[in-house]
């Protein structure tokens, strides 16, 4: 595997590269586990060849201690790059990503402003702003992200739409553990009551799943969900919603959905903050 950190050492590589060749990209934070492997693997049935980064970006974290408290594990993650195949791996610092005294950045629009957006001021222009530079300097052909952060998936797709980026964006299944935990780079912080406690997320999820296969109307499912959530105190529900998951716009009624719905859950499990979603056919 080539590793690079800096953008001039890479693009004169991809540039010597014969130009048929098709480039698949993973952008990811590190502390790697298996659904940043199966993006690589996805990755490499779509392109000839696999890039992935890791860089842990400082603008989409509007807590500082999240950021400081963010794993890395940049050995063992390159091991695991290797392992799955993976061809290339960007690993650039701070300084060489934001190296210029420009500050210009992309409006999100209103769909960064619900849930993740609203608990997290600024974190998806700091998203779009690192996504939108790692595409210009990697230039894969395909991007892939996982779907566990839908909200994130769906405006780097309409970042892709709005501004002509010539990348395809393919969204990955969750991978879970075997109690349904959805992989995450924090469930690391977790101790082993934490991780029951985190069990919750998908077990709530599945819940609503029920009711609204049942044609529970969404007022009294996201009402269900949230007194379960205040039953358990040692959780902190931010939000509960349902949403329509290509517009993503939360809905009240059943008939303001098109063909999916998609239930999306945070909450914090002691001080690590976790998500999860599933989607469901309408
Ligand atoms: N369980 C998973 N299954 C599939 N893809 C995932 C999973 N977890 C994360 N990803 C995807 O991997 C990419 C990189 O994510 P990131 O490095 O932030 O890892 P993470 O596990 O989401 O970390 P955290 O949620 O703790 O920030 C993103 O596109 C993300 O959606
Ligand atoms: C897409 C991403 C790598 C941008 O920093 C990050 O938001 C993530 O890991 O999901
Ligand atoms: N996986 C989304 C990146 C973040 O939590 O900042």
């Amino acid at each position: 595997m080539e590793v690079f950190s800096s953008i001039e050492t890479y693009s004169k590589w991809w540039k010597a590269q014969p130009k048929n060749l098709t480039l698949g990209f993973v952008p990811t934070m590190g502390a790697l586990h298996q659904g940043h492997v199966s993006l690589i693997k996805e990755s490499k049935k779509h392109s000839d060849l696999t890039i992935a980064s890791i860089f842990v970006n400082p603008t989409q974290f509007n807590d500082p201690n999240d950021l400081l408290k963010y794993p890395r594990t940049p050995e063992k993650d390159i091991e695991a790059l290797h392992e799955a195949g993976c061809d290339v791996l960007f690993m650039p610092s701070s300084e060489e990503i934001y190296n210029n005294k420009y500050n210009i950045t992309i409006n999100p629009g209103p769909s960064a402003e619900i849930l993740e957006g609203s608990f997290r001021p600024g974190h998806f222009k700091g998203v779009l702003q690192i996504v939108s530079k790692l595409f210009n300097i990697i230039r894969p052909d395909i991007g892939l992200f996982g779907n566990k952060d839908l909200q994130q998936l769906q405006l780097i797709k309409k970042m892709v739409l709005s501004l002509n980026y010539q990348i395809d964006i393919k969204g990955v299944d969750t991978v879970r553990e075997e109690s349904g935990l959805a992989m995450s780079s924090r469930n690391v912080r977790l101790d082993s009551k934490e991780r029951d406690q985190a069990l919750q997320l998908i077990k709530n999820l599945n819940f609503a799943r029920q009711m609204w296969e049942k044609g529970e109307e969404l007022a009294k499912i996201k009402s269900a969900v949230k007194e379960n959530f205040g039953n358990f105190g040692s959780l902190k529900l931010e939000y509960f919603e349902a949403v329509e998951p290509e517009a993503f716009e939360i809905v009240n009624s059943r008939e303001d959905l098109n063909s999916q719905v998609a239930f999306c859950v945070a909450a914090y499990v002691g001080d690590v903050r976790l998500i999860d979603n599933i989607v469901i056919d309408n």
